[in-house]
């Protein structure tokens, strides 16, 4: 137990890539709290997607001692936080266990567009600001211009700025006493009764859910019972402890301290992130702590087995994956096309991608996704509104009043050579200007609104190539506006094929339409008769083109006996056959489904 005044909580916020998880690492071996050895390369990021995606999905915190250079002692808690936009809400629980941040900033780059969204979360958490401009290891760091950069856009002051290499160690020991200076300890009431923010949980087989808890008030006791003022649970306490990084078991923690608490919990939903814990005996009078939002899916999807008979063990796997992460949303859909399957919600493109490759990789299981969709506000002519989020479940023109569709509010921050290309890209996704600002002679802030829809659809990939990489985005949600919406439904050999269908705005549906089926022609592969694709709205056909009838047989290609040539070819069709849907007598590639993504592409 330490007292208040030699506590510091404090946590990282960089933009992806500027050296977060690095300089995480370089802290926890200066202080010792892993040794040289056993340091794997950024530790922090423990599952084996996050290392491969090089990003950090869930948050961690890890407790550090640190002998400062005024001979005191000081226990050091470092809350790593999520590097997406995806997870922003994390993130800003996370900030709400600390009171300070190192601001990373990489000298070769500057500020970036998550530098700044990172940062504004942090001065709304009330917390104090170390910057600290990373790699001037590198031979292309201008750490003088970027310290420049932090005072001008920031409005920290360039001499506060520590230079460091996280790389190779420089500076590490001028960010420990910055952290011992500058950040206050934590002002919690020691002999009020328990809070604490959950600012992460996850599901352990053996423990139930864990929570990553900060202490506000009171104490948490081993054995205790607690609740959950949000989720209106309660459990008892069967561990307490903290991360050394590894879990070490106590019996209890303090005001100001932050650490895990086992809940014997079965589902993290019991003990969602932003929550707060408390005794029971306090549940009637106590004040929860501020910022608690449940979690909101954006985009949504339809997942199938592409073997229908795996259909209980996607729900399955499903059912498990839910356990440990409460913003996955899914419920069971059947569609005339794919059969059954779950429409799922998910926080935005990355945590879908995340759920399907962990579908895929740890449950073994091939699964077919629909195109990603957003959330439609659908007023009907009755005057009664309903939520859309599967385009083949939207009404009849006839029966539309309204569609609202949510827009996101975005900035980008480039050089000012691409402001015209920029504007191009976001004019073309239906974006609405907002505001464009000189940081510096030569670097811009453009803000606009956009449609969700388009920016889930290639935009930051073609944010990136027009701009050769220089230009970073951060969004959040805006408003729902109305738009001029219309439902494309797509036919295949005559059948409408539900999960095809597509949500587009009326200006462009006749051109997108068109593309549509041009590229649905090269992905559905050729079959023993022709196959025509159509695309309609409503019942007019706006475009058609059709797949020509297969000629031969691959094998015809094999001559003699080769067998080994000829399993090959087997093989390889198998192969190429593992993601498709034979939907009425055609059989429909997982690309297909996909198409509408690469559409702005050629
Ligand atoms: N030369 C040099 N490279 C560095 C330094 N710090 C980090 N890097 C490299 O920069 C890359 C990104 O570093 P990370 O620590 O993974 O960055 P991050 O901010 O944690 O990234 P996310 O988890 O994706 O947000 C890695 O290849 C690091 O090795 C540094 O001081 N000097």
């Amino acid at each position: 137990m330490t007292d208040l005044a030699h506590i510091r909580n404090f946590c990282i916020i960089a933009h992806i890539d500027h050296g977060k998880s690095t300089l995480a690492d370089r802290l926890l071996e200066y202080t010792g709290t892993i040794s040289k050895r056993d340091m794997q390369a950024q530790s922090l990021d423990q599952m084996e997607l996050e290392r491969e995606k090089g990003i950090t999905i869930k948050s961690q915190a890890v407790r550090m001692v640190y002998t400062a250079l005024d001979g005191e002692v000081y226990e050091l808690n470092l809350i790593d936080t999520p590097g997406h936009v995806d997870f922003t809400y994390e993130v800003s629980r996370s900030l709400a266990a600390c009171e300070g941040a190192l601001l990373v900033v990489d000298s070769t780059q500057g500020v970036e567009a998550q530098t700044l969204a990172n940062l504004y979360l942090a001065v709304e958490a009330d917390l104090s600001i170390i910057p600290v401009i990373n790699k001037i290891d590198l031979p292309s760091a201008e750490p003088e211009r970027v310290k420049q950069e932090v005072e001008d856009i920031i409005g920290l002051s360039k001499d506060e700025c520590i230079l460091a290499s996280a790389k190779e160690g420089i500076g590490t020991q001028d960010i420990l006493e910055a952290i011992v200076k500058q950040v206050p300890p934590p002002s919690g009431k020691t002999d009020s009764p328990l809070r604490a923010l959950v600012f992460d949980s996850h599901y352990d087989a053996y423990k139930g859910v864990i929570a990553y808890v900060r202490v506000v008030d009171g104490e948490l006791n081993e054995g205790e019972r607690l609740s959950m003022i949000a989720a209106g649970s309660s459990a008892d306490i069967l561990e307490v402890g903290y991360f050394h990084p590894r879990l070490v078991s106590i019996k209890k923690l303090t005001t100001g301290e932050v650490g895990y608490i086992a809940t014997g919990f079965k589902n993290v939903k019991d003990c969602q992130v932003g929550d707060t814990v408390t005794v029971p005996s306090a549940l009637e009078t106590i004040e929860p702590l501020a910022g608690y939002q449940p979690a909101k899916s954006m985009v949504f999807a339809g997942l199938y087995p592409v073997d229908s008979n795996d259909y209980p063990e996607l729900r399955e796997a499903l059912d498990r994956l839910k356990l440990n992460d409460a913003a996955l949303f899914y419920e069971p859909e059947t569609s005339n096309a794919l059969g059954f399957g779950f429409r799922c919600g998910f926080l935005g493109m990355l945590h879908m991608e995340i759920i399907q490759e962990r579908l895929e990789r740890e449950y073994n299981l091939d699964i077919l996704a629909t195109a990603p969709s957003v959330e439609y506000h659908v007023t009907k002519t009755g005057g009664e509104v309903i939520e859309v989020n599967n385009p083949s479940d939207m009404p009849n023109f006839g029966e539309i009043e309204l569609i609202e569709e949510p827009y996101m509010d975005i900035s980008i921050f480039t050089p000012s050579r691409y402001i015209g290309t920029i504007m191009d890209l976001v004019t073309s996704k239906r974006g609405l200007y907002k505001d464009l600002k000189y940081i510096e002679a030569e670097r811009v802030l453009m803000s606009y609104e956009i449609p969700l829809a388009e920016l889930i659809i290639d935009f930051y990939d073609q944010l990136k190539s027009r701009t050769q990489g220089y230009a970073s985005l951060d969004y959040n949600f805006g408003s729902y506006r109305s738009s001029d919406l219309v439902k494309m439904d797509i036919l295949v050999n005559t059948v409408p094929v539900d999960a095809l269908s597509l949500i587009l705005h009326r200006e462009r549906a006749y051109y997108q339409g068109r593309a549509f089926v041009e590229k649905l022609r090269t992905l559905i592969p050729r079959q023993l008769f022709e196959v025509p694709i159509q695309a309609a709205i409503g019942s007019r056909v706006i475009a058609r083109e059709s797949v020509k009838a297969m000629r031969k047989d691959v094998l015809a290609k094999c001559y003699g006996g080769d067998i080994s040539r000829k399993r090959k070819l087997l093989e390889k069709q198998k192969e190429g056959k593992k993601r498709m849907k034979m939907v009425g007598s055609v059989e429909i590639p997982q690309e297909a489904f996909m198409a509408v993504l690469s559409l702005g592409k050629e």
